[in-house]
């Protein structure tokens, strides 16, 4: 098998792929409107209730429709996933691993067909959207290769007359709930790292963007996964959340999202439930709040750069994006001014369009709260940039810059998720770490320097799971950049990582007396 290899982003300054993302974003456009079923004991089920999926670009266009399960099918999906868990986990690991590669093999042949219709669902532009597509490729990849590897169990000692070994085992049934913002990436990252360890699911995908969920599902049934297995069960997590994390029958949650919901499903998945024969097992990556910081022998165009695409890329709605910039008070004014400039020449508008580098922000809970925060910004620290937002068609946000933030305002600590960043000063480097250390959270960091002394430090000081030295704080890649964060970022899993599918295992030792 030929080795591991992140897959290259697609050349957009290319016209073969500029032509190829057209005529992906025409075909998807006929699919607009479409139902999408439930899957349930391998049976594609409509309801009538449906989850409506809008296009934040343009709201009036409807993306998908898709139906809605309710307690009873939750419940159905949960018995059905345990009756199929006993054939799936004794298949041939190897066996496993051949559904994840044809899946990646499928995705290849029609990247530009996901990423557009992640385009119409999520707003991304075509960059965000093909790289998203690219990351759910190298999950399957990373994924079916590390349970080659895991398969083999670890070596453990012998005796003259007694035989050990160490090895490990699926668990159960397990229920992974994604988050909107990598709806392809994420969402089939955190599905397939529980499948190929022997695992049957239930998926609930986000409500935000169940469309591209269903198209996985459908991948995954071409790429040969035997029914049963995955259980995709959309609906309204008011309604089937609670109900399925508490449920007995449950044996481990791979949940990424928001530090509100992590936190709850974390509390409450450690009740032990009446009739339930185990801990469960919480995988929950949630939120961040992260900083870029800035020497004063930093290179500052870098500096500049890094902030401006970690803070807008995809309209700074990723957990990773930069929203604090904390600068040595020496280069202060010249990196906040080319900030601004560079700012300035984002372009703003439809993600359909070639060449806009900033779309909408998901939808009108999110724009309604970012507005808030850009109202609170106004009275914590000076507006310098954007402020300004529109409705009328689609969800658009200009790129917002505050400057002279107190760095324990509430725009430097809480999470806004959309394009803000506050900038703060500080006296030294040791006040540039403080303040990068000084909120709960602990997912990405970056430290643009030119003093070996002060990465060497930051290295060891800086509490974030993911910290970049000379470069944004945005764009880790499975295999490279293990992903996950400290502190409230959560349980630091490390998606894309050699360790991340031990956390759908179970070590188990035999020992034969000979
Ligand atoms: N650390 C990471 O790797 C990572 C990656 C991506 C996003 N995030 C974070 O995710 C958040 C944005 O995603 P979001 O808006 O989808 O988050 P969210 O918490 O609103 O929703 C995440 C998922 O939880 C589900 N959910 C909501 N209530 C539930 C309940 N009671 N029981 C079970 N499931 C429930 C939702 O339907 C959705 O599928 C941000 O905070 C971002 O930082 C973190
Ligand atoms: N892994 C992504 C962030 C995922 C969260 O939104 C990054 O590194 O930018």
């Amino acid at each position: 098998m030929i080795p591991y290899d992140h897959n290259k982003w697609k050349d957009f300054s290319k016209e073969e792929n500029q032509k190829a993302m057209k005529a992906a974003l025409e075909k998807v456009k006929e699919d607009l409107g479409k139902e999408y079923p439930l899957l349930i004991d391998g049976e594609e089920v409509y309801t009538s209730r449906k989850l409506v999926s809008y296009n934040p670009a343009d709201k009036k266009q409807v993306v998908g429709k898709v139906s809605m399960a309710d307690k009873e099918l939750a419940e159905k999906a949960i018995n059905s996933a345990w009756k199929h868990f006993e054939t799936w986990r004794k298949w041939p690991a190897e066996s496993r691993a051949k559904i994840l590669f044809k899946a990646a093999a499928i995705i290849r042949r029609r990247r530009f067909e996901f990423s557009a219709a992640m385009l119409y669902e999520s707003g991304k532009n075509w960059l965000e959207a093909d790289a998203d597509t690219a990351e759910a490729i190298d999950f399957l990849e990373y994924y079916g290769r590390q349970m080659l590897e895991l398969d083999k169990g670890k070596p453990v000692i012998s005796r003259e007359d007694e035989h050990n070994e160490y090895f490990y085992q699926p668990m159960g049934v397990g229920f992974i709930i994604p988050p909107w913002n990598f709806p392809f990436a994420i969402m089939c990252g955190t599905a397939v790292a529980a499948l190929v360890t022997g695992n049957t699911v239930l998926l609930k995908p986000s409500e935000k963007a169940p469309v591209i969920s269903a198209k996985f599902v459908e991948l995954m049934r071409e790429a040969g996964l035997p029914d049963g297995v995955l259980q995709f069960i959309p609906g309204d997590p008011k309604e089937i959340g609670d109900y399925i994390v508490d449920h007995p029958k449950i044996r481990f949650i791979n949940f990424t999202g928001s530090r509100a919901t992590g936190t709850r499903i974390f509390e409450r998945a450690a009740k032990v439930q009446k009739g339930q024969k185990w801990l469960k097992r919480v995988v929950a990556e949630m939120g961040g709040k992260d900083t870029i910081i800035v020497d004063k022998d930093a290179d500052l165009e870098l500096a500049a750069k890094s902030i401006v695409t970690s803070a807008f890329g995809f309209s700074g709605q990723k957990c990773s994006a930069c929203s604090r910039a904390v600068i040595h008070q020496d280069v202060y004014n010249q990196v906040l001014e080319r900030v601004v400039e560079m700012t300035k020449e984002l372009a703003v508008g439809d993600p359909a369009e070639h060449g806009t580098f900033m779309g909408p922000v998901i939808d009108d809970i999110q724009f309604n709260k970012i507005r808030e925060y850009i109202e609170i910004g106004k009275q914590e620290g000076k507006l310098v940039a954007g402020g300004e937002a529109d409705d009328s068609k689609g969800y658009f946000i200009q790129p917002t810059i505050f400057a002279d933030v107190d760095p324990n305002a509430r725009i430097m600590k809480e999470e806004i998720f959309g394009p803000v960043v506050a900038f703060s000063k500080a006296k030294d480097f040791e006040e540039l770490l403080e303040i990068a250390n000084n909120t709960d959270y602990g997912l990405t960091g970056a430290l643009i320097s030119r003093n070996r002394e002060h990465l060497d430090r930051a290295r060891r000081d800086f509490h974030v799971g993911n910290l970049y030295l000379n470069r944004g704080c945005t764009g880790s890649i499975v295999g490279l950049q293990p992903f996950g964060g400290f502190n409230m970022s959560g349980t630091d899993a490390k998606a894309g990582g050699p360790d991340y599918l031990l956390n759908f295992m179970e070590p188990k030792t035999v020992s034969e007396w000979l």
